[in-house]
């Protein structure tokens, strides 16, 4: 895991949120984004903002438990990002997306998850080396209640061969990874899935 500086996190978050509505995955104010400081804070997307036009000045700390340390107002989802901080340590930065696609499949889905089988691009997640494998996105059902939420994902988190992603059923997606890097990896690999399985079913 790497850590970042309070300063570089506010650039990279700045960066993703760019990249992240560049691919239309970050409309009409939805998203959030964050990483853990070299202090042990994290940075985080103040709430309510574009994410496509952050600025630095959009881009606050909290502390491990979520309290404010500039007087600013966090993201409304900061508990789901601190939660995957505290129960994975080499955790570096979390990202949140809202793409259609990825609401689409969650709402045609009514299971706990979705199985992503024999892509290629399985191999873009951490720890995966072939397409001969298949991978489980969990699926859990939205609520406005952030501890609730936390308590319906933890247990798939758990599960041995769980990747680092989730979606949140006519919501969006989570995937985090040990830096901005690997995250920014997770989302636009589980993202493109998506779209492939999507695609697939149009030729059909
Ligand atoms: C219409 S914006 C969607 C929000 O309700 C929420 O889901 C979200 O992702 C952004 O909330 P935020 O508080 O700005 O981090
Ligand atoms: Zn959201």
């Amino acid at each position: 895991m790497s850590t970042l500086s309070f300063s570089q996190a506010q650039d990279a978050i700045v960066a993703v949120g760019r990249w992240l509505d560049g691919k239309g995955w970050a409309p009409a104010t939805s998203g959030n984004y964050s990483a853990r400081l070299d202090d042990g804070s994290i940075a985080v997307t103040v709430s309510g903002r574009h994410k496509g036009r952050l600025t630095r000045d959009d881009v606050m700390r909290v502390n491990a438990e979520g309290v404010s340390l500039d007087g600013k107002k966090p993201s409304a989802e900061t508990a789901l990002h601190l939660a995957l901080y505290r129960l994975f340590p080499a955790c570096g930065a979390v990202l949140h997306s809202h793409s259609a696609t990825a609401v689409g499949l969650s709402r045609a889905t009514p299971g706990a998850g979705y199985t992503f089988t024999g892509h290629e691009m399985l191999k873009a997640l951490p720890g995966i080396a072939t397409h001969e494998t298949s991978v489980v996105l969990p699926i859990v059902p939205n609520s406005q209640d952030m501890a609730e939420l936390d308590a319906a994902i933890t247990p798939h988190l758990l599960v041995p061969g769980a990747i680092p992603a989730y979606l949140i059923r006519s919501h969006g997606l989570y995937g985090w990874g040990q830096d901005m890097a690997e995250a920014e990896r997770v989302i636009e690999a589980v993202e493109w899935m998506i779209a492939a399985e999507l695609a697939e079913r149009s030729f059909r």
